[in-house]
């Protein structure tokens, strides 16, 4: 009897800190990635050395809130325990790995990884629904550079992006519904501002043709339609912006006052996260809750990320065997700056 084909799903995400001593060198490999900061060495070695000595203080001290560390390695094995049930069926073997951007378990370990388990075929999976030059592409330039250094020969598929992958909008609808219904049955008869927040960009990488405003844009208006909700009813908002430049908006904070001020009950819906992590479980629940319960919002809900949702999971899955049967292989516009917008990259998703 011939071996089951092995089928290697490489999970991507940016990767946190795992300890307090490891903030630091966390930041450092952020800052010094040239997809975030786009300047030659040793230009972008050094300033990423200034910015991180610099941010670490303030990082370190919203990883303290969450016992010292990160969760999103924990969470992500979560999401890959919960694929790789799903898709081990007869006549392949299927296995998960997590290669994260910026901290443990890097993209070479897992490549190698990746080899030594004998993969017949590599399918790339970024936990990032909306493509971004920061995220995404970073992630599949660097794993395809590794995968070329250490020899990783096996045919390789990346899936390029999935805002309005039904599974994906079907789970964050659901959560959104269920949190509107927290909402009304603590604050009958009040209409909540529902925020709909995303982790923001520079202003400077959207007008350079990053596709991600726009995906968030279409994640958002196909939830909004799925719950048949009124413009009136929500906002996109952007959260999380960090340094001098400007960034694109409106900013979460900035909204939630507004809200709060208002006098609205508040639920804020994060789109671009699909597990939790200090954007969520510090940013969101204590910083923006205090500033909406400082500003006299009369409630203040935190819809949890999609995580393990069985609608989410199987949307996965189901971008797995789009990949394995269509053997697309990763088209040089997706995953490279010249992806423009949303219907290159859905365009390049389908193949053509
Ligand atoms: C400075 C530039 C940054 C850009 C551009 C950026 C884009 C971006 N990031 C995520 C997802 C995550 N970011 C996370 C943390 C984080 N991000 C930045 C900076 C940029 N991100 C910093 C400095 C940090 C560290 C925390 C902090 O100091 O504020 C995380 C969480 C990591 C964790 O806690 O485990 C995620 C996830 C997306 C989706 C994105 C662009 C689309
Ligand atoms: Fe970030
Ligand atoms: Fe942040």
């Amino acid at each position: 009897m011939p071996a089951p084909r092995r089928i290697a799903i490489v999970l991507f995400n940016l990767g946190g800190p795992d300890s307090l001593t490891a903030v630091q060198p966390f930041l450092f490999n952020l800052f010094n990635d040239r997809s975030i900061i786009n300047l030659p060495q040793p230009f972008r070695w050094l300033l990423a050395k200034l910015i991180s000595s610099r941010r670490t203080p303030v990082a370190s001290h919203v990883y303290q809130q969450m016992g010292g560390r990160s969760p999103i390695l924990p969470n992500t094995e979560a999401q890959a325990a919960a694929l790789e049930a799903l898709l081990t069926t007869g006549g392949i073997e299927v296995r998960c790995f997590i290669a994260m951007r910026y901290w443990h378990p890097f993209t070479e370990a897992t490549a190698r990884d990746v080899k030594a388990w004998g993969a017949d075929e590599v399918i790339l999976l970024p936990l990032y629904p909306q493509f971004s030059t920061t995220t995404t592409a970073s992630s599949l330039r660097v794993w395809h550079a590794t995968a070329r250094q250490i020899g990783l020969t096996a045919p390789q598929h990346a899936v390029c992006c999935y805002p309005d992958e039904p599974g994906f909008v079907s789970a964050l609808s659901e959560i959104t519904r269920q949190a509107m219904g927290q909402a009304q049955a603590a604050a009958p008869g009040e209409t909540p501002a529902i925020i709909f927040s995303a982790h923001g960009l520079p202003k400077k990488i959207v007008d350079a043709g990053d596709p991600y405003v726009a995906q968030v844009e279409a994640t958002v208006a196909a939830v909004a339609q799925e719950l048949a909700l009124t413009p009136a009813q929500y906002q996109i908002a952007y959260q999380s912006r960090v340094g001098p430049l400007e960034w694109v908006g409106p900013a979460t904070d900035n909204v939630i006052t507004a809200a709060a001020k208002a006098g609205k009950p508040i639920i804020v819906v994060p789109v671009a996260f699909v597990s939790e992590h200090s954007e969520t479980l510090v940013e969101l629940d204590i910083e923006y809750r205090h500033l909406a319960e400082s500003n006299g919002a009369p409630l203040y809900l935190r819809a949890p990320t999609v995580a393990t949702h069985p609608a989410f999971i199987a949307g996965l899955v189901r971008l797995v065997q789009d990949a394995l049967a269509k053997g697309q292989a990763l088209q040089p516009g997706c995953g490279r700056m010249a992806c423009k917008g949303q219907s290159q990259c859905a365009m390049t998703k389908a193949g053509a």
